[in-house]
């Protein structure tokens, strides 16, 4: 990518996004003009969680803007597990869809593993099926979660080539930390996976060249946890009380405390503003890898 990926030591998760979403745009007009294919992504959403409507409405928007179709389907939160599964084989069976996914958390009365499992596995645009994570595991092509991928297109343009180095992932969970420890793994890293149950997790996190936060847990990460000039990847999203911005009102902070880990560590991601930008500019990518594969169309190799 040409574009200048960071301001100083802040990974700039917009101008990386945006240049990641031009590319995708760049592909889409490719695939109409030479092979009369548009790519089509579709959004189930069940209930109305707030934050939740808003990535919905932003994946929408983005897809649109990339030139591809949009679909979106809305489910009430009373909706059964059946009725959910119904509309994941339906989205299996419509040609004009070649990614979907069920936007997550899923209510209570949904198993959301359930739900992943009746994916088909060509058409995960969240690449969070078990054949996926099993084939990415595998060192085959699959299906990759945007969210890992993005944290590791980040880490890349801030360190370059990670060949070597020691990257401690913290947290283990399907949507983020395993797969994002298996990219890692793919670029090189000497990888580690530490969790809540981990013996001295600040001990493990200094020890990281690259060090990414996946627990969910407000500023978790403090600044004595990192390794001086380390790559830092913040994946949290977490909504906290912020009294000072007027009743009631709040504000969104990472699983690092960023004021004092930007002190430390050579490149940095913010929240806002950073991964989660990633995760939807790499969802329209993956939109296109599925429309192509189903396809029979091969994609430049830089893609
Ligand atoms: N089926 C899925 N569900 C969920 C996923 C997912 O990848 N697949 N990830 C998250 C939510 N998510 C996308 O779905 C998502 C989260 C955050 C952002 C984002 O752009 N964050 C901005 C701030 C946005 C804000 O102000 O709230 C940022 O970090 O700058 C995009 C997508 C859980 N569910
Ligand atoms: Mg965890």
């Amino acid at each position: 990518m040409s574009t200048s990926p960071s301001n100083g030591k802040i990974i700039d998760g917009k101008i990386i996004a945006t240049a990641l979403k031009a590319r995708v745009a760049a592909e889409v007009a490719r695939l109409k003009a030479e092979h009369g294919l548009t790519p089509g992504l579709a959004v189930v959403l069940v209930g109305n969680d707030p934050a939740s409507e808003v990535y919905v409405r932003n994946k929408g928007i983005a897809t649109v803007e990339a030139g591809m179709n949009s679909f979106e389907y809305r489910l009430p939160g009373t909706a059964s597990q059946d009725e959910v599964l119904a509309k994941v084989r339906e989205l299996n069976a419509d040609p004009a869809v070649h990614g979907f996914l069920v936007q997550f958390p899923v209510p209570d009365q949904i198993s959301q593993q359930a739900v992943i499992d009746a994916i088909d596995p060509n058409k995960d645009a969240d690449g969070l099926h078990p054949l996926n994570a099993g084939r990415l595991a595998s060192g085959l092509p699959a299906m990759v979660p945007a969210t890992p991928e993005g944290c590791v297109i980040m880490a890349k343009l801030a360190g370059g080539d990670l060949s070597g180095k020691h990257a401690v992932v913290i947290g283990r969970s399907n949507l983020v930390g395993k797969p994002v420890a298996q990219l890692l793994l793919k670029e090189n890293c000497t990888v580690t996976i530490a969790h809540s149950r981990s013996h001295d997790l600040p001990g493990l996190a200094r020890q990281a060249d690259i060090l990414v936060a996946a627990v969910g847990r407000p500023n978790m990460v403090r600044g004595d946890w990192v390794k001086p000039g380390a790559i830092v990847i913040d994946v949290g999203i977490n909504r906290v009380p912020a009294p000072e911005k007027g009743e009631g009102k709040t504000r969104l902070v990472g699983d690092v405390a960023f004021d004092e880990a930007v002190k430390v560590a050579g490149a940095i991601t913010p929240v806002p503003g950073g991964v989660g930008l990633m995760t939807v500019a790499c969802l329209m990518r993956n939109t296109v890898i599925a429309a192509c594969r189903q396809n029979g169309i091969a994609l430049p190799k830089d893609f």
